[in-house]
């Protein structure tokens, strides 16, 4: 069974390394919103794979450090698209979530990353 929790950041980036003119290589912000995918069996006594409110706990010193930041000054992210992000999440979040299979990040309404196990 899979459950998934959302959440969503504000945070403002640039792209250090598209080519001069790109719109992206200004300083701008988004509201990321972050799906963390938890895979594994059904506990018989509680009915669940995860209790949600565990899978928030744990994503909180990550989502802290995210969350009305600058990525760019983030260790790892210093070239922060969707698709850094969401490995960076699922990277720094698997080990305390052992059973996390997939991060999705949606940068704006129309675009994204997703990065699975
Ligand atoms: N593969 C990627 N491409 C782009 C990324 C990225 O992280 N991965 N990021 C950007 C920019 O940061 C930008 O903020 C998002 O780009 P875009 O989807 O083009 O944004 P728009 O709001 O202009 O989208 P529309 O829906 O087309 O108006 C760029 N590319
Ligand atoms: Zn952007």
């Amino acid at each position: 069974m899979r459950i998934f929790k959302t959440f969503n950041i504000e945070a403002a980036h640039r792209l250090p390394n598209v080519p001069e003119g790109h719109k992206c290589s200004r300083l701008h912000g988004h509201s990321f919103r972050v799906e963390l995918h938890v895979e594994g069996p059904v506990d018989p006594v509680f009915g669940w794979v995860m209790d949600f409110g565990d899978l928030k706990a744990r994503f909180l010193p990550l989502y802290d450090r995210l969350d009305h930041h600058y990525l760019n000054d983030i260790e790892g992210l210093e070239n922060p698209t969707s698709e850094s992000l969401a490995r960076w999440i699922f990277e720094h979040l698997r080990p305390d979530v052992p059973l996390l299979c997939k991060v999705v990040v949606h940068e704006t309404c129309t675009s994204g990353a997703e990065y699975t196990a």
